[in-house]
C-alpha cells in the first residue's frame, strides 16, 4: 500500500532527481506505467526506483526490495565524519541522531543513492553496497556455505587430504584444506610427526588453541585420569564435545600417536545434514529442538580433578534472520536434568529428539574412519559429531580444541566466504 506523499522516481529519468518529498506529483499512474516501461525496455539493467514512507524509504534495485529505515540510514552513513574507513569503525554518536528524523532530499543516480539530512549533511549509498548489506539482501544469502553428506556423499567427493608440509608452507594448501573445513565440517592432514609438539603447530598455523579445564594441548590414553568416559576403553556414541560450555568449542583436533590393539574406529555424522532430514519430514520436530533450552553438566570429581560446568542451549542453533543452522549440541552423556519446560512440552521434544537420533544413527550416515599416527583429523565440533569404537591395547591420542572465531578469521583472511 502506497502512503499519500508516494513517489517513485526512476533512475536516470530527467527532472525527477533531488525532488524534495513536500512536492510530489498527485497522481502516481504515469510514473508507475513509466516504472513498468523501464522494466520493458531494459530488462538487462537493474531497475532501481524508490518510494518514500514515513519512516523508511522503499528502494527497489534489481530483484532485491529494500525497507531501510532513516534512522538506519543516517546510522550507516559511510562519510568521512561518520566512518572511519582506515580503521572500518563506526564514529558517528548513534544516540545523537533524532529518532523521528527524515531525509529532506532522495536522489538516485544509475549507481547511488544520496539523501540530505535536516541538517544538511549528505550520505551517500553505493546500490550495490545496499543490495548486500540491507536485511532482504542479506537474508537471501546464506553466511556458511556447505556441503551437507551422508557417507557416499563424502566418499564420492574424493576430499583430498591436505600434505603437512604444504598446509604448512603454503598459502594454497592451507587454504585448501580450509575450503574442505568450511564445506564438509571435517578435514584431514597427513605426514604428520606424530608428536603432541607437531600436532600443535598444526593446530597453530589455522587459529588460536582454546585452552579449557583438560588444557591447551591434550593427550590421553584409557587410564581414567579425568572423570570421563572419553578416558577408557569404551565405545562411545555419536556426540558433540563440551556441550556444557555455554559457547562449546569450535573445532577439535585429533591425532592418534599410537594404537597397539584392536577396535576404536572413529565415528563421524554430519549433524547438519540429519537435521536436515528432520526438517522436511517433521518441521514441527525442528522448531521444537531449535526453540527448547537444554542444559548439559560436567561434574567431575577424580583424583585432584573438581569441575562443575553447566551450559544452556537448545539442541539446534538457528540464525533468526535467515534460518540457517549453525550449531549442533548433542550430547547425551552430559545432557542433564530436563527440567526448562512445563510437562506438556516435555514429551514432545522427546518424540523430536528421537526423530533426530534416528536420523543421526542411519548407518548411510555414519563415516567411519581409522585414525593413524601421521593423520591429523580436524572437527567442526558445532557441525560434526564424532564417536569411537571400543578397543583393546595402548591407544594414545593427543589433539586440542580451538576457537572458531580464530579458524573463521584465518579462512576469512586467504578469501574464504566463512
Ligand atoms: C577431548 N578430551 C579427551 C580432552 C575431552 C573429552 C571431553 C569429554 C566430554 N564428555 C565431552 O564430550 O565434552
Ligand atoms: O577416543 C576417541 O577417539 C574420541 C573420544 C572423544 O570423544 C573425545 O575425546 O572427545
Ligand atoms: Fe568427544
Amino acid at each position: 500500500m502506497w502512503c499519500q506523499r508516494l513517489v517513485w522516481l526512476l533512475r536516470g529519468q530527467r527532472g525527477s532527481t533531488g525532488r524534495r518529498w513536500p512536492q510530489l506529483p498527485r497522481d502516481p499512474e504515469p510514473v508507475l506505467a513509466a516504472l513498468a516501461r523501464c522494466h520493458s525496455t531494459a530488462p538487462a539493467s537493474p531497475c532501481c526506483a524508490w518510494q518514500l514512507h514515513q519512516d523508511h524509504l522503499e528502494l527497489r534495485y534489481g530483484s532485491t526490495v529494500m525497507r531501510l529505515d532513516f534512522v538506519w540510514l543516517r546510522d550507516h552513513c559511510r562519510s568521512a565524519s561518520c566512518y572511519n574507513a582506515k580503521t572500518s569503525q563506526r564514529s558517528l554518536d548513534t544516540a545523537s541522531v533524532d529518532l523521528g528524523i527524515q531525509p529532506q532530499a532522495v536522489r538516485v543516480d544509475d549507481t547511488t543513492l544520496f539523501l540530505t539530512w535536516p541538517d544538511g549533511h549528505v550520505t551517500r549509498y553505493g546500490l550495490e553496497w545496499l543490495a548486500k548489506n540491507s536485511y532482504e539482501g542479506q537474508k537471501q544469502q546464506v553466511m556458511h556455505p556447505r556441503i551437507l553428506w551422508n557417507a557416499e556423499i563424502y566418499r564420492q567427493a574424493q576430499v583430498p587430504s591436505i600434505d603437512c608440509r604444504s598446509f604448512l608452507e603454503t598459502d594454497e594448501g592451507l587454504k585448501e584444506f580450509l575450503q574442505n573445513f568450511l564445506l564438509y565440517g571435517i578435514a584431514f592432514v597427513e605426514n604428520v610427526t606424530p608428536t603432541k609438539e607437531d600436532t600443535k603447530i598444526l593446530a597453530e598455523r589455522v587459529s588460536i588453541i582454546r585452552e579449557t579445564i583438560y588444557g591447551r594441548m591434550w593427550y590421553f590414553t584409557s587410564d581414567f585420569s579425568r572423570g570421563d568416559t572419553a578416558y577408557t576403553k569404551l565405545a562411545l556414541d555419536r556426540h558433540t564435545d563440551t556441550t556444557y560450555f555455554q559457547e562449546p568449542c569450535g573445532i577439535q583436533v585429533f591425532h592418534c600417536l599410537k594404537h597397539e590393539g584392536t577396535g576404536g574406529r572413529t565415528l563421524l555424522v554430519d549433524g547438519f545434514h540429519a537435521a536436515e532430514q528432520v526438517l522436511r519430514q517433521a518441521p514441527e520436530h525442528f522448531e521444537l529442538l531449535a526453540k527448547v533450552p537444554l542444559k548439559h553438566e560436567y561434574v567431575e570429581n577424580v583424583g585432584g580433578c573438581h569441575n562443575h560446568m553447566i551450559g544452556v542451549g537448545p539442541v539446534l542453533n538457528v540464525y533468526p534472520w535467515n534460518n540457517e543452522l549453525y550449531l549442533i549440541r548433542y550430547n547425551n552423556y552430559d545432557r542433564a536434568v530436563f527440567n526448562t519446560v512445563p510437562h506438556d512440552v516435555v514429551r514432545r521434544w522427546y518424540h523430536a529428539h528421537r526423530a533426530l537420533t534416528t536420523e543421526l544413527r542411519r548407518p548411510d550416515n555414519e563415516l567411519w574412519v581409522k585414525l593413524k599416527p601421521g593423520k591429523a583429523l580436524f572437527v567442526d565440533n558445532w557441525r560434526v559429531l564424532h564417536g569411537r569404537e571400543a578397543f583393546t591395547g595402548y591407544r594414545q591420542l593427543c589433539g586440542c580444541y580451538l576457537t572458531r572465531d580464530d579458524v573463521l578469521n584465518t579462512a576469512r583472511l586467504l578469501g574464504l566466504q566463512a
